[in-house]
């Protein structure tokens, strides 16, 4: 497992040690004693979630203000572009984002720390995603950023929504907040 940082120092790519041969491949998806000796997070993952989508599909950006969940996550099938929103008031990064290419082929992974909201834009038809997390699902603490905040700026790769003018969202996600209306982490 080797890791990859980004422009935010917090969140960070992790990409596995893959073992191929004859029959296929294998690699550990997760190690907790790798996990803690290679970001420096010593946390307890409490949950496993499992969703599949279809192209263009877009979920988030989504956070709990309480019982803050840290991520990691990665996809089995298909792909997405995945992004994490600092929403912690007083980091040098608030409102920044990061995104990334995760993918059944690149097997990458994203560590999404608490504080963070998390999307993604999937990609590929079929595409199943995976994630950990360090609380467990509140939804009376849910919140929602819109995807398409402009104080915000994330350059979706909305290329591959040729076929849509937007997103498929929910309707939950069609009400998000803009960043400036939102609960922020203090
Ligand atoms: C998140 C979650 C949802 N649910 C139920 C609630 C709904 O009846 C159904 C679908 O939930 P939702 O539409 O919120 O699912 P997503 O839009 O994929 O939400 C997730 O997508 C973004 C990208 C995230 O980062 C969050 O982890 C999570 O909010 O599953 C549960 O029972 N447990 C859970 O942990």
């Amino acid at each position: 497992m080797q890791v990859i940082k980004t422009t935010i120092p917090d969140v960070l790519i992790l990409e596995p040690q893959v073992y191929g041969d004859e029959r296929g491949f294998f690699f550990e998806s997760f190690n907790q004693q790798k996990f803690e000796q290679l970001t420096g997070v010593k946390t307890q993952f409490v949950q496993d979630n499992h969703s599949k989508s279809a192209a263009n599909v877009l979920r988030g950006l989504h956070y709990q203000i309480s019982q803050p969940q840290g991520k990691l996550v990665r996809v089995v099938a298909g792909e997405v572009f995945d992004v994490a929103v600092d929403l912690r008031k007083h980091s040098q990064t608030f409102g920044q984002w990061v995104g990334a290419i995760l993918s059944s082929d690149n097997k990458r992974q994203m560590w999404v720390p608490e504080g963070f909201a998390h999307g993604f834009l999937v990609l590929k038809d079929n595409t199943e995603f995976l994630y950990k997390t360090t609380d467990y699902y509140a939804p009376q603490h849910e919140r929602c950023i819109r995807w398409d905040d402009a104080d915000i700026g994330i350059e979706w790769p909305t290329a591959s929504l040729a076929a849509h003018a937007i997103p498929v969202l929910s309707a939950k996600d069609q009400l998000g907040l803009r960043l400036v209306d939102a609960d922020v982490f203090v």
